[in-house]
């Protein structure tokens, strides 16, 4: 898909974003453990999608399910299976998917009494789980490597007879998504305990009818944060979001300060403007440990501004939709830009100028394309298999011609 930018008619942009994806694949887990919860607001991207439909049936009656690319679908399901007596499930997924490392979470389903065999190569999907009741009441397990993985616990550790204890080894990676999970079993009745390097999930058999309202994606978000950084002028309401918000990603609002964008917070939706007169900086620098999923968003906009960045904490990349910090360098590299990277971090020089009719390969990852895309806004370029972004965010490109990325 070939990308120009034509400045739109108007400066003021009004969005609407579909519910966060993260948020609703936690809330589907619960919906199946918890039946008389009411979910408004869903994500209507793939990821969503395939765990729906991987549970619209009693997965008794399943033989196989395929998540594609969904990592979330993938590890929640693990557990979610694991721990139902009776079904039996080979649970497969994309061709990347069968290179994403789940072994971590298999040996602690295993400790906790699961039966679980690789189908393919030891330590990846497909996995053939049997289900069975899982009693232990503790359990340890390294956290550096995916958050998911601990999250999938947390989120079957309720139907546990005395519920379950996780004791985190090493350095925790993302953690704020395990304090999504946290708060998203508090808010069903939960009871969770989240200490430094353990968490406690007490056991819940029922709860009180429930209606929930899922928060708009902070993910997808910071595209929009991007194309207003890489634009001469403009003001932009998007909603749903709120000042509090579960999701760790909302710190996109504190990184595009850096880069001259202020987030007002109405009460269900955010206001971005251009600071007056601002003046950037050479170069940021970042640690996104806590916020993986905003490097690729954040590296091409200072791209775009002709800046540098340093990010760090970059650890999981390789492990993600495809080698992010290896695609990342490729990609950039097209432009005429310096870049390096290490296996957890990514330099970025400043520039001046960038090439252009660029063609970005997008290696099956939605966020190669949608990082790529704001950079229309600067100098033409071609986005190759754009479809990919419905991975996330099925609606990004209609959203993208609003603002004049034709
Ligand atoms: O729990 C979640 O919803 C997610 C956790 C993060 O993964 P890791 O914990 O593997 O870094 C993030 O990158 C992913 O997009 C969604
Ligand atoms: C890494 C991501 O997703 P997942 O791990 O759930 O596939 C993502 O959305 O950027």
């Amino acid at each position: 898909m070939k990308l120009s930018f034509s400045a739109p008619t108007t400066e003021q942009f009004q969005f609407e974003i579909t519910g966060s994806k993260s948020i609703s694949n936690r809330y589907l887990i619960l919906n199946a453990l918890f039946p008389n919860l009411e979910l408004k607001g869903l994500s209507n991207s793939d990821d969503t999608r395939v765990l729906q439909k991987a549970l619209a049936k009693p997965l008794q009656e399943s033989k196989e399910i395929d998540i594609h690319h969904a990592g979330t679908a993938m590890r929640f399901l693990t557990a979610y299976v694991s721990a139902i007596p009776g079904a039996e499930v080979i649970l497969t997924g994309s061709e990347r998917m069968q290179e994403r490392p789940i072994g971590i979470l298999v040996e602690a389903l295993r400790d906790l009494g699961a039966s679980i065999a690789y189908v393919k190569n030891e330590g990846f999907p497909p996995l053939k789980i049997t289900g069975k009741s899982l009693q232990k009441e503790s359990i340890s397990i390294p956290a550096d490597v995916s958050s998911q993985y601990i999250s999938a616990l947390m989120l079957i550790a309720p139907s546990f007879n005395n519920g379950l204890t996780i004791r985190l080894e090493s350095k925790v990676t993302s953690k704020p998504y395990l304090k999504m999970t946290a708060q998203a079993l508090a808010s069903v009745g939960v009871d969770v305990h989240f200490e430094d390097t353990s968490i406690t999930v007490h056991p819940k058999t029922e709860i009180q009818p429930t209606q929930i309202s899922v928060e708009s994606d902070w993910s997808s978000v910071s595209y929009f944060y991007s194309c207003l950084a890489l634009m001469q002028a403009g003001s932009m309401e998007i909603s749903t979001f709120y000042r509090d918000s579960l999701q760790g990603d909302s710190k996109v609002a504190e990184f595009y300060a850096l880069l001259g964008i202020k987030t007002k917070f109405n009460r269900e939706s955010i206001q971005l403007s251009k600071v007056d007169d601002f003046k950037l900086p050479q170069k940021i620098e970042l640690d996104l440990n806590d916020t993986p999923d905003l490097a690729q968003t954040i590296a091409v906009s200072c791209l775009g501004l002709g800046i540098g960045c340093y990010l760090t904490g970059l650890h999981t990349l390789k492990v993600k939709e495809t080698d992010r910090l290896v695609a990342l360098k490729t990609e950039i590299k097209k432009f005429g830009a310096e870049v390096t990277i290490t296996d957890e971090s990514l330099h970025l020089n400043p520039s001046s100028g960038l090439n252009s009719d660029v063609r970005i390969k997008t290696y099956q990852d939605h966020r190669m394309a949608m990082a790529f895309a704001p950079l229309a806004i600067k100098t033409d370029l071609e986005i190759l298999n754009p479809e990919v972004v419905s991975k996330s965010f099925p609606d990004f490109w209609e959203n993208m011609k609003v603002l004049g990325i034709q």
